[in-house]
Order: structure tokens, then sequence, then C-alpha cells
């Protein structure tokens, strides 16, 4: 996918094929499908023929990401998991490091991704997840994370909450605190990708830190529930719709300021 700077893309994590047909029914409005199994944790891993029936499944100029689960830090299992993410059709493959508690458990474990996934296919996007509420499951500290994806040559760097009980993103990673992790990325050459529960009240601060990438599920599902509600086309374009309200102001105001 060409990366337009400063624009603002939006990935949806439908759990399965019937909610991959419902982001390709609004598909005009996303720009990444994120293959994931929300009853196996937060970044928790689909099936193999999923990924691939999805890949089948959505528009082909619409990148398929496949999240390779909430990992232990178990290196070689984790780097054969990603190459099955990548072997099956995803292009972007993203990592919940959920089991490693130093940054340096999270570099060998982003390596051995890297390598797997890009011996097979150069041109893969792969993205280290850590957890906003990293204090709440003893991971690593999500301020870190820029600098793992960096030494360990992933493409982005991103955060999610672990615990999906309501709390958002900003309960335990303030704005300010977000804009430092962009500002890390980004100086390390990376993108930025910001999840954990995000609702459109939250669109205005992370268009204005400069966010690349906003994950969602819970924002697009009926009734907000990640859980029980199912994904609905309309409600993603209400969500792009907002991003792009955003995106809007944002550059008339920073061209009034400059
Ligand atoms: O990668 C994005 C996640 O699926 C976010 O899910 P959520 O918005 O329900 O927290």
């Amino acid at each position: 996918m060409r990366w337009k700077d400063a624009t603002l893309l939006l990935l949806i994590s439908p759990d399965g094929v019937e909610e991959a047909l419902d982001c390709a029914k609004a598909a005009e409005h996303l720009d990444i499908v994120d293959v994931k199994k929300p009853d196996e944790g937060s970044l928790g891993a689909n099936f193999p023929w999923v990924i691939r029936q999805i890949r089948d499944t959505v528009p082909a100029d619409k990148p398929v990401s496949a999240t390779v689960g909430d990992v232990p830090y178990k290196p070689g299992t984790v780097a054969q998991a990603a190459l099955g993410a990548a072997v099956s059709g995803a292009t972007y493959i993203k990592v919940g490091l959920y089991g490693c508690t130093t940054p340096e458990q999270a570099i060998d474990v982003m390596r051995g991704v890297v390598r797997a996934v890009k011996d097979y296919r150069p041109d893969a996007f792969v993205v280290a997840s850590g957890y906003a509420d990293a204090h709440r499951i003893g991971c690593v500290n999500p301020l870190a994370l820029p600098d793992i994806a960096r030494r360990s040559g992933c493409d982005a760097a991103m955060l999610d909450t672990a615990i999906k009980d309501g709390t958002r993103l900003f309960d335990h990673v303030p704005p300010d605190l977000c804009a430092e992790f962009v500002r890390q990325a980004h100086e390390a050459g990376l993108r930025a990708a910001l999840a954990g529960s995000v609702k459109a009240a939250d669109l205005g601060a992370l268009t204005r830190i400069g966010t690349d990438i906003v994950g969602v599920r819970g924002a697009v599902c009926e009734g907000g529930d990640r859980d029980t509600g199912r994904i609905q086309p309309r409600l993603v374009a209400a969500f792009r719709a907002e991003m792009d309200r955003h995106a809007r102001e944002h550059a008339a105001s920073v061209a009034t300021a400059g």
C-alpha cells in the first residue's frame, strides 16, 4: 500500500469470515482488514484457513492483517506462527508481546518474526504491539515499544489494551504520552498504530498527535460491544466520516497556524 503521509488509516478487526463480508461491504471506508479471534485474547490469533478465506473475501486492494496472538516469550514458536500468517495471505503481521517482561525479550521475539516473515515476503509489514495496560498484566512498558520495534527491524509500533473491560487506551496512556509514543516511533522511521476500545470521541486527539493507524472493533460493532455485537457497515462508514472530519479540521488549524 502506498502511504500518504499525515493520513490516519483505519484498521478494522473482524472475528471471522462473516464479519469480513460486512467489512467488504464497507471497504471504501476502511484501509486494512485485521483478522483476529477475540475469544482467544485481545490480539487472539485466528486459524490459517480463516485468514485465507478473508483474503479471498475482501477487495484485493485492501491489505489483510493478521494477529499472531498475545504471545509468550518463545521466539521460535512465535516466528513460526508469524510465518503461518504470512503464508496464509496476511501482509500485515501483528504480534502482541504479552509474555515479554523486558525489552530484550521483546526484541528477541520480534527479530525472529521479522526474519521469518520477510524471508518469505520482503514487502510484508511487521507490527510489534504492546499493551497500554501493561501494568495490569506485567508485560513490557508501552513506551518501550518504538525502540523495540526499531531494534528488531519492524515497520510499526502499536499499542492496544490487553484487558477489554471497558477501559480505553487513554485511560492507561493519556494523550500526551501517546503523543510521545508517536513521536518516538516517527523518529525511528516507524509507523505508529494505536488501539484499545477507541471511540469516535478519541479521534480528535489521535489525529492531532499524528497517529498513522487507528485500530478498532468495539466502536464499529452493534451496541458498541466487541464480544456480542457484530461489525456494522454503517458504523464503519460513520466512524470514517468522523475521521475525515477531524482530518479536515486539523489540516485547517495547521494551515491557520502556519
Ligand atoms: O486492533 C484493534 C483491536 O481490534 C481493537 O479492538 P477494540 O476497539 O474493541 O478495543
